[in-house]
């Protein structure tokens, strides 16, 4: 969507996939989704380094609704949890100078049974939203058909447009209706949306990761044209952080978000995060890399019989990223090969290791090179033309 916001993806925090609707906030105060939440993931963005390094939307997701709409058929926050509205809420977030995303679902509940937004409602939505100094909005599909999905998201973005307050707006509408052409049209999604959810929801798994990068890699013909600034292929939120990954699979999935040009939107829980997972997240090589101004989408250069994939995404000043992926090995493996073999034009060549910080210079298109790659991991690399060096931050 073509009006100034999101010309690189966005980034930052969402509650969803670490802390789900969990709303016992009696027995659960620390982990329920509460006001009290949604301030401390605030306080750590703005207190850890993270605001400084783009991450600067902290996202409401299902369940921070009370159950019935107020008397004016407005929705409203469920008054235990949020005693303090959305608005004040906002606020706080305002004045950390980060935004505030908050969930509505097009239909008549949402995921988890809450009140939707049907039709008659997508007007008063938008506009209660916009009242209260929302930044964000992320509108789910659940309970509605595919005609009211149809009528409803494009609807919501000219409602939000209406509001005359800038509100980024994430589409989960292609999911619901499978994700890929004939059934969505990516060229209209570009107009309607900022970002849109493509796939099934991630899970705190290597195995969902994985899923959704070979489910991205093996439609990226559909995929990665409809990704530029302003219109971003979101396959869901990071992980990193959790229980279930890694560390080597929580490199790979920051280098092929990273590679994908997707929402950096974290699920974790920043009060205790690992010092391993903020070096990935902080990692200020890969984040430049995904938030590379010309905005084109990576894609799966080759697949190999060893499971060794290579992903390549260009770059702005002649420079680009690589990214070597360990698909299903089960120990390190020496992968060679040579930047000829990946289709660069003759040269020489400087390349950056994302997560080591070493750089490897005079390199030429034929020079041989030897990549060893840990089981579910990657090796990433920032690579430019020697003689374009000076463009080059030096990290
Ligand atoms: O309720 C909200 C939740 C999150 O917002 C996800 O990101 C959305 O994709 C939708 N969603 C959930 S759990 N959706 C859902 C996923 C699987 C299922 F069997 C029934 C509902």
């Amino acid at each position: 969507l073509d009006n100034g916001l999101l010309r690189t993806p966005p980034m930052g925090w969402m509650a969803w996939e670490r802390f789900r609707c969990d709303v016992d906030c009696k027995d659960d105060p620390k982990n329920c989704i509460s006001e009290n939440l949604f301030r401390d993931m605030a306080d750590r963005l703005a207190e850890d380094g993270w605001r400084e390094l783009g991450y600067e939307y902290v996202i409401i997701d299902d369940c921070w609704m009370s159950k019935q709409r107020d008397e004016h058929g407005r929705l409203q926050p469920d008054p235990l949890r949020f005693p303090g509205g959305i608005a004040k809420l906002a606020r706080y977030v305002h004045d950390r100078g980060l935004k505030l995303g908050i969930y509505a679902d097009m239909g008549t509940h949402t995921c988890m049974g809450y009140p939707g937004t049907t039709l008659d409602k997508i007007e008063i939505d938008a506009q209660t939203f916009a009242s209260w100094g929302v930044d964000y909005l992320k509108f789910d599909g659940c309970h509605s058909n595919p005609v009211e999905q149809m009528i409803g998201y494009p609807r919501m973005s000219k409602a939000l447009n209406a509001t005359g307050r800038p509100i980024a707006y994430s589409c989960s509408w292609p999911v619901y209706v499978g994700g890929l052409p004939p059934n969505v049209n990516y060229s209209l999604m570009g107009e309607i949306c900022h970002l849109w959810r493509n796939y099934y929801d991630i899970q705190d798994s290597w195995d969902s990761v994985i899923n959704i990068v070979d489910w991205f890699s093996n439609n990226q013909d559909a995929l990665q044209p409809a990704a530029g600034p302003g219109r971003w292929n979101d396959p869901d939120m990071l992980v990193i952080g959790n229980f279930g990954l890694s560390i080597d699979q929580a490199r790979s999935q920051m280098a092929l978000w990273a590679i994908m040009a997707a929402p950096l939107i974290m699920s974790n829980d920043l009060r205790t995060l690992s010092n391993d997972a903020r070096a990935i997240l902080q990692n200020k090589v890969a984040i430049s890399i995904n938030q590379d101004p010309r905005g084109m989408q990576g894609r799966r250069l080759l697949q190999e019989k060893s499971h060794i994939e290579v992903y390549w995404r260009p770059l702005s000043n002649s420079a680009s990223a690589l990214v070597f992926l360990s698909h299903r090995q089960d120990m390190p493996y020496l992968y060679h090969t040579s930047l000829a073999k990946l289709h660069y034009d003759p040269g020489s060549y400087e390349a950056y290791d994302v997560f080591t910080g070493r750089t490897m210079t005079g390199l030429t298109h034929t020079t041989d090179l030897k990549v060893s790659i840990n089981p579910s991991g990657v090796v990433m690399w920032y690579i430019y033309p020697t003689k374009h060096k000076r463009f080059h931050n030096t990290w």
